[in-house]
């Protein structure tokens, strides 16, 4: 059946959020493409990647998108004043692809692990990257050509197994540090994930690149033998110990001298700048038509109403902290980048 060609039924949208909200339900749900909304004001593209391909759509995380992939400070946000958008296409109408096209299609896989995820863990599945997120990370990788990798909170693997890809780009044979261990090190709390996980390795053969470490991630970094370092480490775990988390990473020098420390959900779903006046306006706008999960994520698994302050209280400490700079994207739910000053 040939997919609809949304530029077909709405040539040039100008829509409210309302509107696009209506739309997106009706139209976008469960189809393979990628659509972007772009304000008048600025055009640019917001990509609604992960709102396609079959993933569950609801209003909620609709508008969080708006939010999250929008501009969150407050002297670059740029939405003030407007409810109006225009939907356009970024993919050509004959594309199938959840990619864009300029993403290896032999990770099509990881796609399916995306999808499996959803169904599996429907309350879970949320809180793993966006499409976006994991080529970032991918290109991070095959940039930066990390020796090692750690991951902290992996879910079902998909964000692991973007960064094995990008190991995997960049080395024919899995190396680490000891050239016996696969070179990524995925850490996961709940047994049920960390067995998904490792069927996943399993089916696409990824295991040479991926090993788990069950049980709180706290516990795996405090048992890594004195001098162990790694290149690149992606945080993503349980929000309420990010800062013990980064604490131990920089103190005890887990992070290499010119390794970078990537954390995930650095925005919160724009719920960390709420004390901005201009992301209010825009909140209470979006308020109007699709309340936003409060301060507790619906269908966010572990989230909890303390997520936002735990985020706030870590951006703060961060940035605070003369051992360390870093810079943040507004990519999908905020994501920053760390590492040490003395570089
Ligand atoms: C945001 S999800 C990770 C998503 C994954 N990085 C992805 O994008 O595919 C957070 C994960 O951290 C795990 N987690 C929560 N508390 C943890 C802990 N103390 N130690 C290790 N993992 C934990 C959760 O079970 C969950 O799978």
């Amino acid at each position: 059946m040939p997919i609809p060609t949304f530029s077909r039924m709405l040539p040039t949208a100008r829509l409210s959020i309302t509107q696009a909200l209506r739309l997106e339900t009706h139209f976008l749900r469960g189809m393979p493409r990628q659509f972007s909304i772009a304000t008048p004001l600025h055009r640019t593209a917001l990509s609604l990647a992960n709102l396609t391909a079959g993933e569950p759509v609801t209003n909620t995380n609709l508008a969080s998108t708006l939010l999250t992939e929008g501009y969150c400070c407050d002297h670059s946000f740029p939405h003030t004043g407007t409810a109006d958008l225009v939907l356009t296409e970024d993919q050509p109408a004959t594309s199938s692809a959840p990619y864009p096209a300029n993403v290896d299609h032999s990770l099509a896989y990881l796609e399916e692990i995306r999808s499996q995820s959803f169904k599996k863990f429907p309350g879970l599945a949320n809180m793993m990257i966006s499409r976006n997120t994991g080529q970032c990370l991918y290109w991070l990788v095959t940039l930066l050509k990390p020796r090692n990798i750690l991951e902290l909170g992996s879910l079902t693997g998909y964000s692991a197994l973007w960064l094995a890809e990008g190991m995997k780009r960049l080395h024919k044979n899995p190396v680490g540090d000891v050239a016996t261990e696969p070179p990524v090190t995925a850490c996961e709390l709940k047994p049920q994930l960390v067995e998904t996980i490792r069927a996943n390795l399993r089916q696409y053969g990824m295991e040479p690149w991926i090993q788990v470490k069950e049980g709180p991630a706290m516990d795996t970094l405090r048992a890594f033998p004195t001098g162990t370092q790694y290149d690149l480490i992606f945080m993503d775990a349980n929000k309420s110990d990010y800062i013990n988390y980064y604490e131990t990473i920089i103190s005890s020098g887990l992070l290499a001298p010119e390794g970078l420390l990537v954390v995930d959900n650095t925005l919160f779903r724009n719920q960390v700048c709420v004390k901005y006046p201009a992301v209010q306006k825009i909140l209470r706008k979006v308020n109007k038509v699709a309340p936003l999960p409060g301060l507790s994520g619906e269908d966010t698994g572990k989230r909890t109403s303390k997520t936002p302050e735990y985020i706030m209280k870590f951006n703060q400490y961060v940035a605070e902290d003369p051992r360390t700079e870093n810079i943040m994207l507004p990519l999908f739910d905020g994501m920053s980048l760390i590492r040490h000053r003395s570089l």
